[in-house]
């Protein structure tokens, strides 16, 4: 009965879900809206629902509730009701690695194929290893912190105590597992960012020097700006975003981190923005651009069921339309860092052949941050020098 209680819920979460929002805002207001679900129910409701969407179109013709099991052991370290009910076969298994439980999956269902995890296989970045990156998807990648070097044995010591298991990446980069409640043990960003692992090493590229003016200008809530502020504290800042919203969530953090000389403008760098900035000379422009997130899908397997891969060349057009429209800005030998959390070749290392064929700029610098290696995102960096 309780398997099936739990196959109903499941059922129920999927066909109500239609991708057009991210799940996770999805599942809060759908069990706002089901107050008699208890907190078991939506927990295994939510466990099953976001393993499922990491097969992503693996054995899309099989029967939804043995994708679910199927989905549910490799996803896991421990039994479910479903994988009994559905795949009691393999339940002594579902401790093994993700890459045994994948073969024994090979095994019992032949048209199981990996690379079906991840569809859209053509479009990938080069240095892009295949397997690793598609048995990534079966791991829930980590919550990463960039802390202050000298307050990192404090930081682990508190997450100790409140019985987080915490690993130092380096000395100044702890991961966690995901889903922590982080506001309730850490209530201060005084001392530390959330940023994920591949975020932080961008900043390598970065290279700032004393007193430069650099432009932020596709900011958010200016993850690339608190990194560049804390390899440089002396760097003097413009941030702009099309959004406000995300500028606004800015200044908070940036207040939290003690950052109060900076400048900030709406700007959509899709327009001529001559009028606002034609006086503005940069010493290096970060360009995070807009792109289709698929290198943090880890985080968002729902993407993997839901995306449309028209939506790349929409990604691209986009980026090469920002970065001719800001570099004019900077000043002649300075950096223009370009950056997406994307593995596809066309917002990647199509958009640099874009940029170097038509903007005054030379490639110094590119990499793929393989972040599916280290429980973290998947990013891009190029850097190039203004002729
Ligand atoms: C990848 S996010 C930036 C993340 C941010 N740099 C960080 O480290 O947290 C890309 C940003 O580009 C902004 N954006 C999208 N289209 C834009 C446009 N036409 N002009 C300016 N910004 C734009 C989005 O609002 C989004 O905040």
């Amino acid at each position: 009965m309780r398997v099936e209680h739990q196959i109903r819920a499941f059922e129920q979460v999927f066909n109500s879900y239609d991708g057009t929002q991210p799940l996770h805002r999805f599942l809060f207001t759908y069990f706002k809206q089901h107050k008699q679900m208890g907190s078991s129910d939506r927990r295994w409701a939510t466990r099953y629902i976001y393993s499922f969407f990491r097969l992503g179109k693996a054995l899309f013709k099989e029967d939804l509730i043995a994708r679910l099991a199927i989905a549910d052991f490799l996803c896991n370290q421990t039994v479910s009701l479903v994988i009994e009910a559905k795949l009691p076969q393999l339940k002594e298994q579902v401790s093994l690695s993700v890459q045994e439980k994948i073969a024994l999956i090979a095994e019992q269902y032949p048209l199981f194929k990996l690379s079906d995890v991840f569809i859209f296989n053509e479009n990938l970045s080069k240095d892009i290893e295949k397997q690793d990156f598609y048995e990534s998807f079966f791991i829930q990648p980590d919550l990463f912190l960039r802390v202050k070097p000298s307050y990192v044995a404090q930081l682990v010591q508190t997450l100790k105590e409140a019985e987080i298991v915490v690993e130092e990446v380096s000395d100044t980069t702890l991961a966690l597992p995901n889903g922590i409640k982080l506001e309730k043990i850490l209530p201060s960003q005084k001392y530390y960012q959330v940023q994920d692992l591949s975020s932080q090493k961008t900043g390598n590229f970065f290279q700032p020097k004393k007193w430069d003016y650099w432009w932020d200008c596709c900011a958010a809530s200016g993850g690339k700006s608190l990194l560049l502020h804390n390899l440089e504290p002396t760097v003097q800042l413009l941030v702009s975003d099309v959004r406000e919203n995300s500028l606004n969530n800015l200044e908070e953090r940036f207040g939290e981190a003690g950052i109060k000389k900076y400048q900030k403008k709406v700007l959509d760098l899709l327009q001529n923005n001559d009028q606002d900035l034609h006086h503005y000379e940069f010493d290096g422009i970060i360009l995070d651009a807009p792109c289709s997130g698929s290198g943090t899908w880890g985080r968002t397997p729902e993407m993997l069921y839901y995306f449309d891969s028209h939506k790349i060349s929409y990604f691209s057009k986009l980026q090469t339309s920002i970065a001719g429209n800001v570099v004019k800005y900077l000043k002649t030998g300075k950096p223009l860092i370009y950056i997406t959390c994307s593995v596809f070749k066309q917002e990647n290392e199509d958009v640099v052949t874009w940029i170097e064929e038509n903007l005054p700029v030379q490639l110094e610098k590119m990499e793929l941050i393989s972040g599916y290696k280290d429980k973290a995102d998947t990013m891009f960096i190029a850097r190039f020098i203004k002729k």
